[in-house]
């Protein structure tokens, strides 16, 4: 590896596929976040010492003010975005308590899996997508 590309800012994010009655929890980032109006799942990037899993909770309370279980992993995703890399470790969640409440984002979506792609997403997230939609229309059979 280069000089270069071991100073280039790689992030860890922990994010989570929210599930409920079938459909999956999208937000979309605000106007003065970085990657401003994409979607994405919520979560964020993991502190020093922190589980993904630990990180993912924490972050679900602050961003949307639910209590969430964390249940199987995905196939973790990096991504190079001008600027700083990301790896993203996606998570199947499900809300334990409380109500989706907007502390970050600017709206927040219950999207059927065959029809996420018609928003657009966080360059990142799309192998995350594809491989969701996957698993979920063989799990329809
Ligand atoms: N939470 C989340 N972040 C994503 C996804 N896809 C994707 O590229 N990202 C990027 C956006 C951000 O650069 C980073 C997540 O970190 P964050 O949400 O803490 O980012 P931020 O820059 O808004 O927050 P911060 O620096 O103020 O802490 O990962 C995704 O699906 N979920």
């Amino acid at each position: 590896m280069s000089d270069r590309e071991e100073q280039r800012k790689h992030v860890h994010v922990a994010c989570a596929i929210v599930e409920r009655n079938g459909l999956v929890l999208s937000a979309l980032r605000s106007a003065s976040m970085n990657l401003p109006l994409r979607w994405e799942f919520p979560g964020g990037k993991i502190e020093p010492g922190e589980g993904r899993e630990d990180c993912l909770k924490r972050e679900l309370v602050e961003e949307l003010g639910v209590e969430i279980e964390v249940g199987s992993p995905l196939t973790p995703a990096t991504h190079s975005y001008p600027g700083f890399e990301v790896t993203l470790y996606p998570f199947l969640c499900r809300i334990v308590s409380g109500e989706v409440t907007l502390y970050e984002h600017s709206e927040a979506r219950w999207l059927s899996p065959a029809r996420m792609l018609e928003l657009e997403w966080a360059d990142a997230d799309l192998p995350i997508i594809l491989e969701y939609q996957q698993l979920r229309a063989g799990a329809r059979g």
